[in-house]
């Protein structure tokens, strides 16, 4: 993909360093200053990238969308290109600012940039050539099984929940790199000799983005780094016993520093085209993103966000709460300076979006993912068709990694349709077992769900999910909430807001609610089929994925 070279005229110099304080803008800022200020946001998803410039009051005035390479070399392995990834990022930037000025903008108007990304995606690169050693291997990826279930054997293993908030499965960074240790000779070897550096995605982006070995900067934010399994919940810090437990050697492997989500100086600023020398002030895993876009600032505010695969988020506060029912603990954000980390509990749904993708890429059944719902409303219901869509394993709160995809019910009756709402179902099905296992962890019962992402775009699929949960579901009209929270993370380390009370009006405005409108026993038989559909995936004998042999 070619990226045009843009040396603009316009180029900006840096913002200078005095400008940037903890606590730069005295008072609230007005409604005409804010419209005036505008913050790029940086969106690496699963399948596709986004750059998005906000103004101050939170709406998108220049975006531009690129998907890239999904590799699927093997079953369940899936890779994405390092540098195509780099590519898509810096196209859509000089893509979107170009709009920006077109529009009569000003370069010096954006006053600093965000990123969010895809997590626990594994990137592996040489410190001396900072060339990548291997695809990056991609959060759904299952090659590790085998591996997960000798690890789960070691002495220690249960232990390392309590420390870092993740259970062992195929879904955090840790198996995926020690995988790669095991079996990639150049990999193994840039390890021996202490070239090998690991990062998930912000920090490949950070590094590219900043020029590469040159400025060499290698970061990762909490968010991110809580997604390894390498780092310590209380601490933010990286944790010799999860190191040692992973036979890992920090002489040997270069670890990313970990910093807050806002920070105007430890990201660096873009090393070229149309927005050289703008700050990166704001860095957060996606889907802690999207709690900040949603400004679930409280403990006890949630938001589901229904991409590629569905992630609910839930502030707990400033004390991560290790759960005992099948969920992560996770650091929802970390704003750095005076206010402390914040935690999350977390449901992880490995497959939303990706069951859309499967009926239009794989199965035919539609030609864009939006006729999904025209489908799905061709029937009146399931018609007693469930799909459970296992295709990484269960994640949470099942964790049942040797499950598969499966659809039960199927009889000469059954149309594409009755297999398209199931697809819708599935995900809201698993978001009313995430919910259950978070009242039981927390002891609340949410009162309502806050969502986004591109499959909250479906009414029909947003109001099955108000039905099988049973509380409302509220939609904000502008989607964009990922993107929105890096920004938001951006705009708090350079001064554009500096309290979360200023930004409350951001994205309230149409909101749509999904009230339940079935009834309590409907929903509840309904779910109790999905149970039952779950237990019936378990125990697929199958090939090990990782390296050929049986199970
Ligand atoms: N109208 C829609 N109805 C249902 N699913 C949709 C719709 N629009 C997009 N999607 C699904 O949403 C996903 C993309 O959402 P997005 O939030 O952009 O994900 P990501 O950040 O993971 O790339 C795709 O998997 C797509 O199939
Ligand atoms: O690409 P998304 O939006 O489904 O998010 C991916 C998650 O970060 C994986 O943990």
């Amino acid at each position: 993909m070619a990226i045009e070279k843009a040396s603009s005229p316009k180029s900006p110099q840096p913002i200078p360093k005095e400008e940037v304080t903890d606590s730069p803008t005295e008072g609230h800022l007005d409604e005409e200053k804010l419209k005036k200020f505008y913050i790029g946001s940086i969106d690496q998803g699963t399948t596709s990238t986004r750059f998005i410039i906000f103004d101050g009051l939170g709406q998108p005035v220049a975006q531009h969308q690129l998907e890239f390479t999904q590799n699927y070399p093997h079953p369940g392995w899936h890779e994405h290109d390092p540098k195509e990834i780099v590519e898509t990022v810096e196209l859509c930037i000089e893509q979107a600012t170009q709009d920006f000025l077109d529009q009569g903008h000003e370069i010096e108007d954006i006053k600093a940039v965000g990123i969010t990304n895809q997590r626990e995606t594994v990137l592996v690169w040489d410190r001396e050539t900072g060339e990548p050693l291997h695809n990056a291997i991609a959060w759904p990826d299952t090659r590790t099984k085998g591996l997960v279930r000798q690890l789960k054997e070691k002495e220690g293993a249960d232990e390392l929940k309590n420390i870092c908030g993740l259970p062992l499965s195929t879904y955090p960074s840790s198996v995926k790199l020690v995988w790669l240790l095991q079996h990639d000779k150049a990999v193994k070897k840039a390890y021996d000799e202490g070239r090998l550096v690991f990062g998930t995605m912000d920090t490949w982006l950070l590094y590219n983005l900043n020029g590469g070995k040159e400025k060499n900067v290698l970061v990762t934010d909490a968010t991110n780094a809580s997604r390894t399994m390498f780092m310590n919940l209380e601490t933010t810090e990286y944790d010799d016993r999860l190191l040692d437990f992973f036979k890992l050697d920090r002489k040997k492997l270069t670890l990313p520093k970990i910093v807050p989500s806002s920070d105007a100086k430890e990201f660096g600023t873009l090393a070229k085209g149309l927005l050289k020398g703008i700050r990166i002030a704001g860095c957060l895993g996606d889907q802690s993103a999207a709690l900040v876009g949603q400004q679930a600032f409280k403990p006890g505010r949630a938001k589901n966000t229904y991409g590629t695969g569905c992630f609910l988020l839930y502030n707990v506060g400033e004390k991560p709460v290790i759960s005992k029912h099948g969920l992560l603990a996770t650091v929802a954000y970390d704003f750095g300076g005076k206010r402390k980390p914040v935690y999350a509990l977390e449901g992880s749904i490995a497959v939303a979006g990706s069951g859309v993708k499967f009926l239009m890429d794989n199965l035919g059944f539609i030609s864009s993912s939006n006729k999904i719902s025209e489908l799905a409303s061709s029937v009146e219901d399931n018609g007693g068709v469930v799909f459970v869509t296992a295709f990484s394993g269960l994640f949470a709160p099942y964790w049942i990694d040797d499950a598969k995809g499966t659809i039960f019910g199927i009889t000469q009756y059954t149309e594409q349709g009755h297999i398209a709402r199931a697809t819708l179902e599935a995900t809201c099905f698993q978001t009313k077992a995430i919910l259950d296992a978070m009242e039981k962890d927390s002891g609340h019962k949410l009162a309502e769900l806050a969502v986004d992402g591109g499959m909250s775009s479906s009414n029909l699929c947003m109001q099955t999910q108000a039905n099988i949960i049973g509380i409302p579901v509220d939609r904000p009209a502008m989607r964009e909430t990922t993107a929105l929270g890096a920004a938001i993370a951006a705009g708090f380390a350079v001064g554009v807001w500096k309290e979360f009370d200023e930004l409350k009006e951001i994205n309230q405005k149409d909101r749509v609610v999904f009230e339940p409108n079935i009834s309590a026993e409907a929903s509840a038989k309904m779910f109790k089929k999905w149970s039952r559909a779950v237990e019936m995936c378990r125990g697929w004998v199958d090939t090990d994925e990782s390296n050929g042999e049986e199970d």
